[in-house]
């Protein structure tokens, strides 16, 4: 937490705690934690070169930043987003920075997606002790992740390894290898960002471990009601048409399987030539079975892309669904609309009674 990005941020100025609107400053909000700080500047310097305004950052402190319960408890990776949403709207901060995909599929009234900027690296990274990779790591070696879908990963490629739950910061993530555990899975972007890359000892490639929809990407939210022309140029020149393609395929997997955020599920888009590639893929958690489609758009950087992403992705879902999704899934981890919607119909089939009641 009180790493060098607070310095990166030299000519950006950052405040803990309230900062007054003012004509000509656009402050932007951010969580406090290395990460979201560094990624936040880079946004804030960049609008700052765009528009030629004074730019500061806002730390913004959520729920999901002072505690260490299990984030099912604080009401999921929602906490990360709601208090900087909170503040957005409330006027404490005139644009919000989150990482994509802490971002819930829904529509948050009030409030736009401003601009998706050009992608990270999405793939994820093993930080593993005395350089080993996967593949060297010795039989019942314990490795570190918090997401269903790493565990369902990393047991199809080593069903010997034993899986142990791992929450909290990066820097702290980190410091758990080679203490208790012999390997922890991050996402290479974050790591990156931090500077902590030296840790990584294998990146995992999308094609054998696709990522968490909109990993690597970041969000840039605005009011809906802004009218300032400085941010709307701000937006516009973040703003990259290929990542925001390609989150909202990913995403629009997550929508139309109906994903809860403990779902397994992995998704990867790519633009290729004049082609949008989409993979989703759902698993069992003990990483037994899984299931894969691929499907492919048109891609041409116009406008009509955008929707055609967005549908991809919902076409994905529905090969995922056909093939037994919700039967592969933790019980009431996909499918969470339907089975509410079901359960307040009071016809509540066998499946959605064993979600409810996990
Ligand atoms: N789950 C928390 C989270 N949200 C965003 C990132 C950083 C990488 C990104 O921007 O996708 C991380 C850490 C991680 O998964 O290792």
């Amino acid at each position: 937490m009180t790493q060098t990005p607070l310095e990166d941020a030299a000519e950006i100025a950052v405040v803990r705690g309230p900062l007054a609107a003012r004509d000509g400053l656009i402050r932007v909000g951010t969580r406090g934690s290395a990460l979201a700080v560094t990624q936040t500047t880079g946004v804030a310097r960049r609008i700052a070169q765009a528009t030629g305004s004074e730019v500061a950052l806002v730390i913004i402190t959520t729920k999901g930043d002072v505690s260490t319960a299990p984030l099912a408890q604080l009401g999921g990776t929602g906490v990360f987003v709601s208090a900087l949403r909170d503040a957005l709207i409330a006027g404490q901060c005139d644009l919000a920075v989150h990482s994509l995909k802490d971002l819930p599929t829904g529509e948050c009234p009030g409030i736009i997606l401003g601009a998706i900027p050009e992608r990270a690296d999405a793939r994820d990274a093993l930080c593993a002790r005395d350089g080993l990779t996967l593949a060297e790591l010795p039989a019942g070696a314990r490795v570190g992740t918090g997401s269903p879908r790493r565990a369902a990963q990393i047991l199809r490629m080593r069903p010997d390894l034993e899986v142990c739950d791992l929450r909290g910061n990066v820097d702290s993530r980190l410091a758990r290898v080679g203490a208790d555990l012999d390997a922890v899975v991050l996402a290479a972007a974050g790591l990156i960002r931090i500077g902590r890359d030296a840790a990584i000892t294998e990146y995992f490639e999308l094609d054998r471990a696709p990522a968490a929809p909109g990993q690597g990407a970041l969000a840039v939210e605005a009011r809906s009601t802004e009218t300032s022309t400085a941010i709307a140029a701000g937006l516009a020149a973040l703003d990259d048409a290929e990542a925001r393609a390609c989150a909202l395929a990913e995403r629009s997997i997550l929508a139309g399987l109906e994903a809860g955020c403990q779902a397994p599920v992995g998704a990867w888009a790519r633009c290729d030539g004049d082609q949008l590639v989409l993979t989703g893929e759902v698993y069992r958690v003990d990483g037994s079975e899984q299931l894969t489609e691929t499907r492919t758009a048109a891609w041409g950087a116009q406008p009509d892309d955008q929707l055609a992403a967005a549908q991809l992705g919902v076409d994905v879902a529905q090969q995922l669904l056909q093939g037994g999704a919700i039967e592969l899934a933790p019980p009431g981890t996909l499918g969470v609309m339907t089975l509410s919607v079901q359960a307040s119909a009071d016809t509540v089939t066998e499946t959605s009674d064993s979600g409810a009641t996990r």
